[in-house]
C-alpha cells in the first residue's frame, strides 16, 4: 500500500509562514511534491490553508479528492459551433465526461481516415538500454500529428473543436491520429503529465498542464476498441462521427484521478480515431517545429 507523508505541526508551520512571506504556491506544492506528498493533496492543502481552514492529518487523505468546479463544456442537450450542432448523447459531472454525436461527418471522418494512412508511423519509444526504437505494449497502435498545413479540413475541425469546448483554439495540441489494427489496444492511463516526475517538466513548459481531451470516432469498430474508465465503469462504443470529451484540471491546479481511461483491443477489424489534447494555456510548439 502506498504511504503518505503526515501533514503534521512542522508541515502546518512552514506552510503558514511561507503563505505569510508570499512565496509562490507552484514553490510550495514543488517542495511538498519533492517530500512525497500527492500532488492532488499538496494543492488541496495550500488551497485549505490559503482560506484559513483548518488541515489535520486525518483529513489529508480526503483533501486528496479532486475538487469538482464549473464545467468549461457548455451545457444543454446541443451544442452548437460555427458549422455543427452536436447532440449531447451521454454525460457524466464526476468525472466531467461527455458524448457528442454529429461532430463529424461521413465524409470528414474518410477524409481523416485517409490523411491519417498517409502519415502514420508505428508508436515508439528509444530503448534506454540498447538505443533502438521499440515498440511500446501500453501503446500498440501507429499515430501520427497534423495540423492545418497538412489539410485545410485539419485547421476547420481545429475551429470545430474549440467553439464546442469553449477552450482557445491555440491552447490545444495538434490533433492527433491514431490507428488500431487487432490486438492494438492504449492501456490505462491519464492524458495529463504526473507532476511529480522529472520527465514531465518539459511537457509542462509547453503550455501548462492538459486539462481537457477530445476523442473523435472516425469509425466503427466490428468488435472490440471500447474507450473505457475504468475507475468509473464506463465505457464507450465508437460511433463515427460522435465524440468523447472529458476534463481532469481544475482552477486549484489539480489533476482528477477518475479519469484514468484505456482504449480496449481491437478484436474486429480496426479502429481509428483523432485525439485534440487541450492545454491550460497557449500550446507552443517545439523550436524545430516552429
Ligand atoms: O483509443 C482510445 O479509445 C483511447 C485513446 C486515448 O486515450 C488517447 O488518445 O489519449
Ligand atoms: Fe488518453
Amino acid at each position: 500500500m502506498q504511504s503518505f507523508p503526515q501533514f503534521d505541526e512542522s508541515w502546518k508551520n512552514w506552510l503558514d509562514e511561507n503563505i505569510r512571506r508570499g512565496c509562490s504556491h507552484q514553490s510550495m506544492i514543488d517542495a511538498m511534491v519533492a517530500n512525497a506528498f500527492d500532488p492532488n493533496t499538496a494543492h488541496s492543502i495550500l488551497s485549505r490553508r490559503i482560506a484559513g481552514e483548518e488541515v489535520d492529518a486525518a483529513a489529508v487523505s480526503s483533501s486528496a479528492s479532486y475538487v469538482y468546479g464549473k464545467q468549461m463544456l457548455p451545457q444543454g442537450p446541443v451544442i452548437k459551433a460555427n458549422d455543427c450542432r452536436a447532440r449531447v448523447l451521454f454525460s457524466s459531472s464526476q468525472p466531467v465526461v461527455a458524448l457528442l454525436g454529429d461532430v463529424l461527418t461521413e465524409e470528414e471522418c474518410e477524409r481523416l481516415i485517409e490523411i491519417g494512412r498517409q502519415s502514420v508511423k508505428q508508436s515508439a519509444v528509444v530503448d534506454p538500454a540498447s538505443g533502438a526504437e521499440i515498440i511500446i505494449r501500453e501503446r500498440t497502435s501507429q499515430g501520427a500529428f497534423v495540423n492545418g498545413s497538412v489539410d485545410p479540413l485539419v485547421a476547420k475541425i481545429d475551429r470545430r473543436l474549440a467553439e464546442l469546448t469553449n477552450i482557445p483554439l491555440e491552447n490545444g495540441e495538434d490533433l492527433h491520429l491514431l490507428r488500431y489494427g487487432i490486438g492494438g489496444e492504449y492501456r490505462p492511463h491519464f492524458d495529463y503529465f504526473p507532476e511529480e516526475l522529472a520527465g514531465s517538466r518539459h511537457h509542462l513548459q509547453r503550455g501548462g498542464q492538459r486539462i481537457a481531451t477530445v476523442i473523435l470516432y472516425l469509425n466503427e469498430v466490428e468488435l472490440g476498441g471500447e474507450t473505457t474508465f475504468p475507475n468509473v465503469g464506463l465505457s464507450v462504443r465508437p460511433q463515427r462521427g460522435s465524440a468523447l470529451y472529458f476534463e481532469y484540471g481544475n482552477e486549484l491546479g489539480q489533476v482528477d484521478p477518475k479519469t484514468l481511461h484505456a482504449g480496449n483491443p481491437v478484436e474486429q477489424g480496426e479502429k481509428w480515431i483523432a485525439t485534440k489534447w487541450i492545454r491550460r494555456s497557449r500550446f507552443q510548439p517545439l523550436p524545430q517545429d516552429a
